[in-house]
């Protein structure tokens, strides 16, 4: 991911967390920009949200939005995933030919009840003219941990597994482009360290993955690009350690407290809290 707003440097070495665990991808110059975003506005009404916005997604990464409630993180997914028309600015796909070009994730995902989940992913595959659909279906099941769901109605899944759901439906079709909002939102610490282990799989199988997230822990460990968005604007961006390097810092975590202007306990309303 790049940006026209503050950036860091990158070098390999860098890009490189120490932590044993990191799934970061090893080599950051040959990653192709699939989506490429320039100087993207958006407002809803007479309120701005987004702001000079231009930046890329990048084939083979985890790219992470993080930012304060109501920075407008989902807004940009949205605007970036070709769901929301940007007031101002273009996004252009620049990745390979493909039946579903993006998959998504909302950050509330919810399913027309009635069905089972194995039905749900079988109908998602079918829509993309998966030759295999029943086997495409439990093939992402099983990825993300819902085998044993399938024949459940998907109205008597609990909320992180409705979630679970909705990233098997994202990455249906193998689409060149993933786009999560807040994928472990609501989930145990395992399952949300498996999300993120899917996501770095895969951005290591040349998937672009772009997602937002409040765990900066995790975001930190998997992630290879990070974006910090406050008030509608991309305000630090470029690989975490590479990050934690120039603020001098040990973790993302005293990154975001060093960029972002929000103060805890406060959320800033675009449109309505003063400058
Ligand atoms: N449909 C809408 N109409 C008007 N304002 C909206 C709409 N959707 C979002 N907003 C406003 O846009 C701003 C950014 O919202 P957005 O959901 O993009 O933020 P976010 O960073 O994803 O927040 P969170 O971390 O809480 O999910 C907020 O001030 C929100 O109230």
């Amino acid at each position: 991911m790049s940006t026209n707003t503050p950036t860091t440097p990158s070098t390999d070495a860098e890009s490189k967390s120490s932590d044993a665990e990191t799934t970061q991808s090893d080599d950051v110059s040959d990653r192709p920009a699939v989506l490429e975003a320039d100087d993207i506005d958006h407002a809803y009404g007479t309120v701005s949200v987004l702001e000079n916005v231009s930046t890329t997604v990048d084939a083979g990464a985890v790219t992470a939005l993080i930012g304060p409630n109501g920075s407008g993180k989902t807004t940009l997914l949205r605007v970036l995933a070709g769901l929301l028309e940007p007031t101002a600015g273009s996004v252009i796909y620049r990745g390979d030919a493909a039946a579903r070009r993006i998959g998504y994730l909302p950050q509330q995902p919810a399913f027309r009840p009635g069905f089972t989940v194995l039905e749900t992913l079988r109908f998602y595959s079918s829509l993309v003219g998966a030759d295999e659909a029943e086997t495409d279906a439990v093939d992402r099941l099983e990825t993300v941990g819902l085998a044993d769901a399938a024949d459940r109605p998907v109205e008597a899944l609990s909320g992180g597994m409705t979630r679970l759901v909705g990233i098997a439906q994202a990455t249906i079709g193998d689409p060149p482009v993933v786009v999560l909002d807040e994928p472990a939102s609501g989930l145990d610490p395992g399952m949300s360290r498996h999300v993120f282990e899917i996501a770095s799989e895969l951005a290591a199988e040349g998937t672009a993955v772009l997602l937002s997230s409040h765990d900066l822990a995790l975001v930190d460990r998997t992630a290879d690009e990070v974006a910090v968005l406050d008030e509608g604007r991309i305000v630090r961006q470029g690989p975490p350690a590479t990050m934690r390097a120039t603020l001098e810092v040990d973790s993302l975590r005293a990154v975001y407290e060093e960029s972002v202007a929000a103060d805890a306990g406060t959320v800033r309303v675009q449109g309505v809290t003063d400058e």
